[in-house]
């Protein structure tokens, strides 16, 4: 079996280096193209993959493409696709917002998945939601469940509306969360920390609180009550994010991503 990646920008090349590293698939059956110079420059550094400038060159010959350009790079290279793609390949796209129905149109083929993973990906602790189209028989979709999980964990979902929550939930998530690291490390130096004590204090009370909660069923409602005592510090914290409504600005920001990813779609 053969996979095309295209687009070796941050997710493509973390899950083109995620499959070389399973016993899914040899080094030599993963393509990588992109159109960028510089990117293909790197590519031929690193030599673990076939590196391609060119569709014609590589797409007859695979049997998944993996699309991870932009979304706004989706319709040129759909329609520079269409003409070299047969009805047996599948196409595994990660582009926020461009729907299957989108996809099967601009490249003719019937078997499309669509899917959201996450930058965690990097490091073998993504997160991707995926759908595929009625084409997709049970065997593929166990093929691309397993090709997706060599980047960390995969939920399948019951329809494409989950994929642009989880956009908004997971996809765009971890930049939330640096959001907030960014805040709290800002806040460490205005108290007179150097650079590199903020950054400690900030990741491993991250690190701490994350697996304290996956240790355990309490929600974060309840595992805030732990932390805070009445009249405490914590409190006075909770208090001006409650004053300051920041639950709701947060869920507001949530939203945001997930309108996005539906307007993109568009
Ligand atoms: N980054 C993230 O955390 C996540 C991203 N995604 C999705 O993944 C996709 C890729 O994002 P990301 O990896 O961050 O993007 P990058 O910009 O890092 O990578 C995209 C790469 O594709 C290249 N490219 C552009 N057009 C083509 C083309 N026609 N053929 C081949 N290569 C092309 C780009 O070159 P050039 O730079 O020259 O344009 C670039 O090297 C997006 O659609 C995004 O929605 C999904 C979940 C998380
Ligand atoms: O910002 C974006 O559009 C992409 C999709 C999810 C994360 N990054």
């Amino acid at each position: 079996m053969k996979v095309l990646v295209i687009g070796a920008g941050n997710m493509g090349l973390t899950y083109a280096q995620g499959m070389s590293k399973s016993k899914l698939l040899k080094k030599r059956n993963i393509m990588i193209l992109d159109t960028s110079e510089e990117k293909i420059q790197e590519l031929n550094k690193i030599s673990h993959f076939d590196v391609y400038e060119d569709l014609k060159d590589c797409v007859p010959q695979a049997d998944i493409v993996f699309i991870a350009v932009k979304p706004y790079h989706s319709e040129e290279l759909f329609k520079a696709l269409a003409p070299l793609l047969n009805k047996e390949q599948i196409l595994i796209s990660i582009m926020a917002g461009i729907t299957i129905d989108y996809m099967k149109d601009l490249t003719g083929l019937d078997k499309v998945v669509r899917a959201m993973p996450n930058l965690p990906a990097q490091i073998g602790k993504g997160l991707t939601s995926y759908i595929a189209s009625d084409a997709v028989s049970k065997v593929e979709l166990i093929l691309v469940e397993n090709l997706l999980d060599t980047t960390g964990k995969s939920i399948l979902v019951s329809n494409e509306n989950f994929i642009d929550a989880s956009t908004g939930i997971s996809g765009s998530g971890p930049a939330y969360v640096f959001y907030f690291m960014q805040s709290m490390m800002e806040a460490a130096l205005q108290m007179g920390f150097s650079k590199n004590i903020s950054k400690v204090l900030v990741s491993e009370t991250f690190t701490g609180a994350v697996e304290l909660f996956n240790q355990s069923d309490y929600s974060p409602n309840k595992w805030m009550d732990m932390v805070a005592s009445k009249g405490g510090t914590t409190r006075a914290a909770l208090d001006s994010m409650e004053d300051n409504n920041v639950n709701e600005l947060i869920k507001e920001a949530a939203f945001a991503a997930f309108n996005r990813a539906v307007e993109l779609g568009k």
